[in-house]
């Protein structure tokens, strides 16, 4: 045993991906989580103090046994969710994104300038999200400073990771006057104060909790306030989000407005750096990935909304293949759903379809594209390995040096025949629902305890 002194020990299966082709599943492993949350050791069967460690750790009463059919995963990284949606997931995705936005979404968002909205969405939001299995998410809030906070005190009390952006919006003819930024200067200045508030909060938080710089897209935004959104991530060094070429509307008001590219607009105000995540990019063409590469940008894939407003498919393998960063996310209320598993289950039923294409009344060989689909081992990559990398974090992987963020999930059904690690894992991607997840630790801390769990 390593001098570091030990909180918790768990005993059973792991699943974790090394690459995004593979997966590493290994049966009777001893994760050594230590007392600042990181995975200080793993042990098997045939390392010489496997039984010692095993031993003393029961004896301490520092144990988590898993049962023959529960199985230890790393948590998700959700990429890209608008917080103050989830009242509204599931409602009006049968219309186009603009009024969408302008019709259901602002009206929604605005309401957070009352603080106890703010307070009771953003807990039921951050405790569900735990409960699906994600430790860490990548947050849009809204405008009101106030309100955001909330949303990082939601994430410190349910144990949650967040990076939360303060959204800004000031561009008269794109946003209602009801919801906008009174002008660039002051969204500029509002954006600082919301810095300043999260290291303050941060003093005494459990978790930290992110700041990031949050242009909501071009069109919503003047030159004046992307430019100072660029200058304040760069003396800040923070991360940046925002929405890259998302949908034909969106893709085509840059080249309208700007008569550039929606990725070169906002590199041109110092938005695309190694911190930044663009979410959706369903049309984005080869030189905005040559761009993105080029500055480290990483790309927050949302199957589930890409399938309502993204008006294409992205091309994740060919993503994969060019070593972009990508990760996952799940978009609400873009998408329906707070799980990253149905947001796997979507990620390859989409790349299905963009590889084998739709229209019948074309041959075979002429309907589909030739970008490959996806298999559940690259989708798992994307909720865990791509977003960790995509915010510098050390968590998506169960390897010593890396943060004890898990989830422990039982098979939902029972196995009738024997299974291969491989199906285990397939089942449990196409199955999982938050009602098998019967544990979430978050840097070590247990922030799901479910009906199933049992001190062992
Ligand atoms: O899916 C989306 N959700 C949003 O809230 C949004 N805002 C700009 N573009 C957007 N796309």
């Amino acid at each position: 045993m390593s001098i570091i002194s030990i909180a918790t020990i768990i005993d059973g299966s792991t699943i974790t991906s090394t690459n995004p082709q593979t997966i590493t599943f290994l049966n009777h492993q001893l994760v050594c989580i230590d007392n600042s949350g990181y995975i200080d050791r793993i042990l098997s069967p045939n390392d010489t103090d496997y039984e010692a460690v095993k031993a003393t750790a029961k004896r301490k009463q520092q144990l988590l046994s898993l049962n023959k059919d529960e199985y230890l995963l790393p948590g998700f990284i959700d990429l890209h969710i608008h917080a103050p949606q989830w009242p509204n997931a599931g409602l009006a995705l049968d219309r186009s994104l603009n009024e969408w936005l302008n019709t259901y979404t602002f009206p929604l968002e605005a309401k957070y300038q009352e603080i106890d909205f703010a307070k009771s969405v953003y807990n039921n939001l951050v405790q569900e999200l735990v409960n699906n299995g994600t430790t860490t998410a990548l947050y849009f809030g809204t405008i009101h400073n106030q309100a955001n906070l909330e949303l990082a005190r939601a994430c410190n009390r349910h144990q949650q990771r967040g990076f939360i952006g303060q959204v800004t919006m000031d561009n008269r003819e794109q946003t209602p006057g009801y919801y906008r930024d009174r002008s660039a200067q002051k969204a500029i200045t509002k954006a600082e104060t919301f810095i300043h508030q999260l290291m303050d909060f941060n003093k005494t938080a459990l978790l930290h909790q992110t700041p990031v710089i949050t242009p909501r897209f071009v069109p919503s935004c003047t030159p004046e306030s992307l430019k100072g959104l660029g200058q304040l991530a760069r003396q800040y060094d923070l991360p940046i989000q925002s929405h890259c070429s998302e949908s034909d509307w969106e893709n085509n008001y840059a080249l309208e407005n700007y008569h550039q590219r929606d990725a070169m607009v906002l590199d041109q105000f110092g938005l695309l750096t190694n911190k930044t995540i663009m979410a959706h990019g369903t049309l984005l063409n080869q030189s905005d990935l040559d761009l993105f590469k080029k500055a480290g940008v990483a790309i927050a894939h949302c199957p589930i909304s890409n399938a309502y407003f993204g008006n294409a498919v992205l091309s994740v393998s060919q993503i994969l293949e060019q070593h972009l960063k990508i990760g996952l996310g799940t978009d609400i209320s873009g998408g329906y759903s707070p799980s990253l598993y149905r947001n796997i289950n979507q990620a390859i039923v989409s790349s299905r379809m963009l590889h084998d294409g739709v229209d019948s009344s074309l041959p075979p060989a002429r309907r589909g594209t030739k970008v490959a689909a996806l298999t559940a081992k690259n989708a798992f990559y994307l909720a865990t390995v791509g977003g960790a990398e995509s915010l510098h974090l050390k968590t998506g992987q169960i390897n010593p040096g890396y943060l004890a963020d898990f989830q422990i999930v039982q098979a939902p059904y029972p196995a009738f025949m024997q299974q291969t690690t491989d199906d285990i894992f397939e089942k449990l991607m196409y199955h999982t629902t938050k009602d098998n997840i019967t544990h979430v630790f978050v840097q070590g801390k247990l922030a799901k305890e479910g009906h199933y769990a049992t001190q062992r």
